[in-house]
């Protein structure tokens, strides 16, 4: 078997595009191919004869990044289809469906992307992103086989046709998704024994929320995820106390703005399976607008003006705006005369909100009679370095648990899992609610003990709640459709308004820049991306510089998703916090520009 795959490689070798590389080099490759075991003959003709319908662009280098690859579209295809056979190579490794969402969420429309869901619905396992570059970055057809033997066997992979690999395929509405889609699907199926589902057009939320469910043996189809989600979201209304359901015409409605995107269309859906609540949707991908332009939660967050379509006539109502993909959500309120400023409710308060529900409810069911205090449930929240420092105390003077983790929310998820319940947000308003499944199984297990004895008690209530809260708030990633109604029944529970909501605490002031420098990698930070340690003197600078503010904070950090450095400031006023960013913003060029490289 191995001197045919050697004849059939010689005569690949000819159609090769040549770059560059000595031919002693190409000679050890393919006997070092050739004399893998990993990859029988069938598998290694059908790996080469589907990639050459995928040349990679040239002069062009992918990172797998803060969350997958993104560029151009037109610079994808090839991308997509060595994901498509990695998502098949997780599959056959983990025993267990994988999911590919194609989406470039807040970016521009002519971009788009691609990252993996693994089983648990989360994001691929880190160890596997040096791989995923490597492939997606190896020029030559040999290379490109190489890494995969290589991996394959390092990985054990079984790759011998008889293991069954399933990879779920989704994608936003942008208009390239469909040819990226079927390059995913044509890699996906390149590795012998593997199928590719389309799910067809979804939240990204929404595909790692299948993969999840599927890999538990539950009900996966969207109609699954839709009725999760609102029977979850009724539950919790009904378990609202009588006296504080105090619905009136402006409490029962929020305006959410879709971004163009796909999270406008399915938010009406779901909106169709509840009564209680009106949900109105401005910007959805159907209306014709443009996608992610001045529309969507990355905009307002960053902007802080109103999206398209929203003005004066939404003076005092609840609005809240998603992102392209539908995995970020911010409120925000439309002040009196704002000439489009706008109040942003943002991550912080969603995850202090949220915060302040859990913690009654934990304290409820350690109070209360019937309830043995056998299990203290350990709460913990997880935020980045751009957390407003005014939410980080207010969770603290709550006596809370507050982590910090690098930006990207794989690294605020793998925190969060750690505790009973973690709750995550980024600022931009990605996060969720993790339960550990032996807390949820404490949970149902106290309902029952609890229903023989005092029924009806605020201890059963309490568990009742956090059972349905953790079936309405998305185990596998940060979800703007789940998020949207658990904030929404939240609100309806406390009986409070957006502006009660948003008095919390108030936020520090703050700035946010993008320097272009030469070479952003050349920026290594530290403790949670707050101190670099690289190029030297940096560091020092931003320290006096910070110094001379009250209470100034000051961090900067290369971004995973664009070509700039970050700089983030804050302080006790406007004017100081963008002084203190643009004083950073100096120092990061004088250190690191165009000029200094
Ligand atoms: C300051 C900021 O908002 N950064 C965003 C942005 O990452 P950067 O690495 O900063 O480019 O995109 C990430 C993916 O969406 C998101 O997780 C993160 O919060
Ligand atoms: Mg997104």
């Amino acid at each position: 078997m191995k001197q045919r795959c050697c004849q059939r490689w010689s005569a690949a070798k000819e159609t090769v595009v040549h770059d560059g590389e000595e031919d002693k080099v190409e000679e050890e490759n393919t006997r070092a191919i050739c004399n893998s075991s990993a990859m029988n003959d069938e598998q290694q003709s059908l790996l080469l004869s589907s990639s050459s319908r995928f040349s990679p662009p040239q002069g062009v280098k992918l990172s797998y990044g803060t969350a997958g690859f993104r560029a151009d579209a037109s610079l994808l295809p090839s991308a997509l289809y060595r994901v498509g056979i990695l998502a098949a190579l997780r599959s056959l490794k983990t025993g267990s469906i994988i999911g590919l969402m194609i989406t470039a969420s807040h970016n521009k429309v002519s971009d788009n992307g691609v990252k993996i869901a693994d089983p648990n619905g989360g994001m691929l396992s880190q160890h596997w992103e040096p791989f995923a570059d490597a492939l997606a970055n190896a020029l030559s057809p040999k290379h490109f086989l190489l890494l995969i033997n290589e991996f394959v066997a390092k990985e054990g992979i079984l790759m011998d046709g008889v293991s069954q690999a399933e990879v779920l395929l989704g994608r936003d509405t942008r208009p390239s998704g469909d040819a990226l889609l079927e390059a995913a699907r044509q890699g996906v199926t390149s590795v012998v024994g593997a199928v590719a589902t389309d799910m067809g057009v979804l939240t990204t939320p929404q595909l790692h929320w299948m993969v999840r469910a599927r890999n538990k043996g539950m009900q996966a189809s969207e109609q699954d995820y839709f009725e999760q989600l609102s029977s979850s979201f009724r539950c919790l209304e009904d378990l609202i106390p009588a006296e504080k359901r105090k619905f009136d015409g402006l409490n029962n409605k929020v305006i959410v703005d879709g971004s163009n995107g796909v999270g406008g269309v399915k938010l009406k859906v779901l909106g169709s399976l509840l009564s209680a609540l009106v949900i109105e949707v401005r910007n959805s991908s159907e209306d014709g607008g443009v996608l992610n332009d001045g529309v969507g939660a990355d905009y307002v967050q960053k902007e802080k003006v109103a999206p398209h379509g929203f003005g004066s006539k939404d003076v005092g109502i609840r609005c809240a705006s998603l992102d392209g993909d539908a995995d970020r959500l911010v409120y925000f309120i439309v002040p009196p005369e704002s000439s489009g400023r706008i109040d942003l409710v943002d991550g912080d308060k969603i995850l202090s909100l949220f915060a302040v529900f859990i913690r009654e409810q934990l304290s409820f069911l350690n109070e209360n009679e019937g309830v043995t205090n056998s299990h203290q449930a350990r709460l913990g929240v997880v935020q980045t370095a751009y957390a407003n420092g005014a939410s980080t105390n207010y969770l603290k003077q709550l006596g809370l648990e507050v982590n910090f983790t690098p930006t990207g929310v794989k690294y605020l998820h793998e925190k969060a899992a750690e505790f009973d319940i973690g709750i995550y947000f980024e600022a931009n308003g990605h996060g969720t609610v993790l339960f550990s499944e032996s807390f949820v199984g404490w949970l149902e297990a106290k309902t029952k003990e609890i229903s023989s004895g005092s029924n009806g008690s605020e201890g059963k209530k309490a568990a009742l709640r956090l059972l349905a809260v953790s079936k309405l708030i998305n185990q596998a990633v940060g979800d703007a459709l789940s998020g949207l109604l658990l904030v929404e029944v939240i609100l309806q529970y406390m009986g409070w308004s957006v502006h009660r909501w948003n008095e919390l605490y108030h936020d520090l002031p703050s700035r946010q820049l993008k320097v272009k420098v030469a070479d952003r990698n050349a920026v290594i930070t530290a403790n949670a991306e707050t101190v670099v340690v690289s190029p030297p003197g940096l560091q020092e600078a931003i320290n006096a510089e910070t110094g001379k503010y009250h209470k100034g904070r000051c961090f900067v950090r290369p971004s995973g998703t664009e070509d700039v450095v970050r700089v983030y400031a804050e302080a006790s006023t406007q004017e100081a916090a963008d002084t203190l960013a643009n004083s950073v913003a100096k120092l990061v060029d004088q250190f690191l520009g165009l000029g200094s490289s």
